[in-house]
């Protein structure tokens, strides 16, 4: 049984459109006009435990829509998705505690109290034991050398310093499966390079399975095996990445400009 399992999945967002001027806000006021925009157009796929899967596409590919639909914050138009044979719609306390999730360019750390106080936070939240907690801070203070920051509120840590406390954090509970929406947009280098290593880490030697969206292609091939390549939310691609690039990038397209 695929650890994931999508069949026809398809998100569809209904926006409201107001038309500009005073004209376009009274008539607003008779008539409500819709606009609809398909993000997630029936894709089937499935991903199986222990792998690293990296989700590609363009700007608006409908990437961070599924992430959405699995993590089980938005539900789907049509369609299923099933993760561990369920509904991530229902939101089961033991599908949580299996999940961990990083929105690249939000945080979940409490940003007025000390990074220590928000991994509490955590313990008391998922009910760890101190064994658990104490095993899993030690294992990220150490691999993500959080220990300088770990007595600083969120509020006062650097881009780069957050996210590793972020990642941190989420491995508190001992997840299974890792949904990472660009993890290290705007990250420098070094950052970027602990964190790839971190979760390859945790993929390849825990088995946690990992499914990755960026834009960094770094990122993909240092993380993931696989890739599902979304393009205007239908999949283009998928398969493993190693094939990707040799279908799909064998030829670099060069032009010399003339004095
Ligand atoms: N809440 C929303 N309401 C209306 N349209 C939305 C909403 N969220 C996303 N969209 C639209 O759905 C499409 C897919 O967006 P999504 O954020 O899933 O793309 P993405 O692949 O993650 O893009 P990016 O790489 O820029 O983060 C885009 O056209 C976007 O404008």
């Amino acid at each position: 049984m695929p650890l994931i399992q999508a069949e026809n999945l398809t998100k569809v967002y209904r926006q409201n459109i107001k038309q500009p001027g005073l004209k376009g806000a009274l008539r607003s006021l008779v008539k409500t006009e819709w606009a609809e925009k398909t993000a997630v157009d029936h894709i089937s796929f499935t991903m199986e435990e222990g792998e690293s899967l990296a989700c590609i596409g363009e700007n608006g590919a409908g990437k961070s829509t599924l992430i959405k639909m699995l993590v089980g914050i938005l539900n789907p138009t049509s369609g299923s998705v099933k993760v561990y044979d369920g509904n991530p719609m229902h939101h089961h306390e033991a599908y949580l505690r299996k999940i961990g999730v990083i929105f690249g360019q939000k945080t979940n750390l409490w940003f007025d109290i000390p990074v220590i106080e928000s991994y509490r936070a955590i313990q008391v939240l998922y009910k760890l034991d101190n064994n658990l907690f104490e095993k899993n801070m030690k294992m990220v203070t150490d691999l993500l050398e959080l220990e300088p920051i770990l007595h600083a509120p969120a509020r006062r840590l650097s881009l780069g310093q957050r996210m590793k406390a972020d990642i941190g954090l989420i491995f508190l509970h001992s997840p299974k499966i890792l949904y990472l929406d660009e993890p290290t947009i705007g990250l420098d280098i070094n950052v970027k390079f602990a964190i790839r290593k971190f979760i390859r880490k945790m993929n390849q030697e825990n088995g946690i399975s990992v499914l990755l969206t960026s834009h960094d292609l770094d990122d993909i091939e240092q993380i993931s095996d696989n890739a599902l390549v979304l393009s205007k939310g239908k999949i283009f691609y998928h398969g493993s990445l190693s094939e990707l690039k040799s279908n799909y990038a064998t030829t670099r397209l060069i032009t010399v400009k003339g004095g």
